[in-house]
């Protein structure tokens, strides 16, 4: 259970601890910020809401403790990365627990994100072992005018502090998806979890806790974005910012100082179908895609454009009736949409679907590329050619064939253009991200040549 057994540390009586400097502390501001149940729409946990001070000790703690990790040798990091995804899989129960709490996450996504989490730990080891482990050597008679006189090596190195911050609807997974890399490339990590979902976070920090990582090292900050979030993204102490959200993520881009971004922001991911497509198979994605999770995943299908005869209705259709109580909506399918109305370009991020009939492809591909966002789309059709074509044209990081968007498997290139991000995740992605180029030139006193 959330809070008992090996998470008992973590909580302080009623109020989950934050996570400074190894060790689960109660905030100095003696505030906390209720995290409300949005089934019940009742408080059902509460976490610290920390100070200024305390970001300034951890930025601090950071800062010291990723001179040394830096030159932990990366195998002994892999080593920690794995500990901490099997103790976090083995959790995966109270974890779930949270998420369901917090989020509203059914039961059984909520144990996906966690093992998902768990397993995305252990590739990103993997992978960091591998592309960390290479370097590049260039030789300076390959540059016009120049004799091999010159030998650069060049590796890939810590940024220093990277600081994170996920959205409300993947707490754990997005989380880790910043802290695995940013850790196997040497840099410290200073998380800033969602309110809702933040102890389903810090249940996972636990895990890094328990797989025994240094002091220091993983912080996480807990409180509103809204008080403390400029506060963390402006502070001199960042070296970079791995972001996924909203809107604020365009805001934050235009505060940050001058340090890498790698920001996942929203979509409005359309799904254009043509009259060739296998219509079993688009109905199944397009109800998975459109709403599961209620439609609050970035990668929701958030726009069906789809190819009819020459029907010309006039106003939207509801498909079903629009229902609602409390925080719950029942699915809804909006026919007929013209792109005069504001459900044709908005994220509604709820069990909404817009429906908009087009003439024509070059009708579906003028449609998807007119919106602010370019995350991901997909089509569905029988023709491979005319799939290809589309995906060429169609302004977005990603197209699916044949199925509806998605972010998984994690080891994809995930990223958006437009209003839909900076950079590329993904594990290989966001661990090049997370570093920079260093290097190194011998010059020698004659040119050498290498006989063989
Ligand atoms: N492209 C992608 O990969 C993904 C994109 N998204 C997008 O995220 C949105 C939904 O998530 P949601 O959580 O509501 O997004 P928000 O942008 O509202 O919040 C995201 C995070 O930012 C924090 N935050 C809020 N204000 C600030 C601030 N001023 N400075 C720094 N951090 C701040 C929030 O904390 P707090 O909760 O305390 O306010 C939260 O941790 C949708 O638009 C969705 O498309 C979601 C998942 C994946
Ligand atoms: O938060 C989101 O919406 C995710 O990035 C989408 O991930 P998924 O496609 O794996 O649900």
């Amino acid at each position: 259970m959330a809070g008992t057994g090996v998470f008992a540390d973590v909580l302080d009586g009623e109020v989950y601890k934050y996570y400074a400097d190894g060790e689960w502390r109660a905030s100095a501001s003696g505030k906390t910020v209720a995290i409300v149940n949005p089934t019940t729409r009742q408080t059902q946990y509460r976490v610290q809401a920390c100070t200024q001070e305390e970001v300034n000790k951890v930025m601090d703690a950071a800062k010291v403790a990723q001179k040394s990790w830096a030159r932990t040798p990366l195998w002994k990091r892999a080593e920690l990365l794995h500990k901490a995804a099997a103790i976090l899989k083995e959790h995966k129960t109270p974890i779930a627990e949270c998420l369901v709490k917090e989020i509203a996450k059914p039961a059984k996504d909520a144990v996906s994100e966690v093992v998902r989490s768990g397993d995305l730990v252990s590739y990103t080891a993997e992978e960091g072992v591998r592309i960390l482990g290479e370097g590049k050597l260039l030789v300076s008679d390959s540059f016009p005018g120049n004799e091999r006189n010159k030998y650069c090596l060049s590796s890939k190195v810590p940024l220093g502090v990277v600081l994170a911050i996920p959205p409300f609807n993947y707490p754990v997974n997005l989380a880790v998806s910043k802290i695995g890399p940013a850790l196997i490339a040497g840099n410290s990590l200073v998380l800033k979890p969602p309110t809702q979902g933040a102890v389903a976070a810090l249940h996972m920090v636990h895990c890094f806790h328990l797989a025994g990582f240094p002091k220091g090292l993983i912080s996480c900050v807990t409180g509103k974005g809204s008080e403390i979030g400029d506060f963390l993204t402006m502070h001199p102490g960042v070296n970079c910012i791995s972001f996924t959200g909203g809107d604020t993520g365009i805001a934050i881009s235009k505060k940050a100082g001058m340090v890498p971004l790698q920001m996942e922001l929203g979509g409005k991911d359309a799904c254009i179908v043509l009259e060739d497509a296998d219509l079993d198979l688009v109905a199944a994605n397009v109800v998975k895609g459109g709403f599961s999770y209620s439609g609050q995943r970035c990668t929701a299908v958030k726009v069906v454009l789809i190819m009819e005869a020459d029907a010309k209705e006039k106003g939207a259709t509801f498909c079903q009736e629009y229902r609602r109580e409390g925080n719950l909506i029942w699915p809804l399918l909006l026919d007929h949409v013209r792109p005069d109305m504001r459900i044709a370009w908005e994220e509604p991020f709820g069990p909404v679907l817009p429906v908009i009939r087009i003439n024509s492809v070059e009708e579906g591909i003028h449609h998807c590329n007119a919106s602010n966002f370019g995350l991901q789309g997909c089509v569905f059709t029988r023709d491979i050619n005319k799939a290809i074509m589309i995906s060429d044209a169609m302004e977005s990081g990603t197209v699916q064939i044949n199925s509806a968007p998605a972010r998984g498997p994690d080891h994809f290139p995930f990223q958006g253009l437009k209003d839909s991000g900076i950079g590329s995740q993904g594990i290989t992605n966001s661990i090049n991200m997370m570093t920079k180029v260093k290097s190194t030139v011998i010059n020698l006193p004659s040119p050498s040549y290498t006989m063989g």
